[in-house]
């Protein structure tokens, strides 16, 4: 049977700080996040099947993805764990939604993560293809599976 892609689009506010940056960019600033999941797989064929039709229905991609992702990071900020002991006790003090990831929070490190979060947390009969994140209206990275194998 045929494979489709399936394509679902996420926003999410999120501030961030890259450590030992050369720019403006070391500063904590935010952005109005643009996340795009796309699954492949084939139409369920069952015909008493709900879901018949469908790769995955779009509900279950978006209760997922939230989960995983926009739920925890909206309204957040990031930051790198090589931060200082000073700004961490600050933002402690200054926001309950704070994480602090064990990698640099470039738009390449947060796709990493993603996917393996996706790829967790997918049922079996679909995969994830690729995912795309936009930081600006201008600036995106991008993950594909073909790439990661
Ligand atoms: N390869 C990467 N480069 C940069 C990242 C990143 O995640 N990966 N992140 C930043 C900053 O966090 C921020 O996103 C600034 O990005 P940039 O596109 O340079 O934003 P500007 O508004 O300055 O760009 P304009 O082209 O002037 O709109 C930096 N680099
Ligand atoms: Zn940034």
């Amino acid at each position: 049977m045929a494979k489709i892609r399936l394509t679902k689009e996420f926003r999410f506010e999120m501030a961030h700080a890259l450590y030992n940056y050369d720019g403006l960019c070391k500063n904590i600033h935010g952005h109005s996040y643009i996340l795009q999941v796309t699954v492949i797989g084939e139409p369920v064929p069952e015909d008493e099947s709900p879901k018949l039709g469908m790769v995955m229905d779009f509900g279950d991609l978006k209760a997922i993805v939230n989960r995983e992702i926009v739920n925890d990071l909206d309204h957040s900020v990031v930051v790198s764990h090589k931060v200082s002991a000073d700004l961490l006790k600050q933002m402690g003090q200054m926001t309950e939604r704070y994480f602090i990831m064990d990698y640099q929070p470039t738009c390449e490190n947060m796709l990493i993560d993603f996917a393996a979060r996706l790829q967790n947390a997918l049922p079996e009969r679909v995969a994830l293809f690729s995912l795309k994140l936009h930081e600006t209206a201008n600036s995106f990275a991008e993950w594909y599976a073909s790439d990661n194998i």
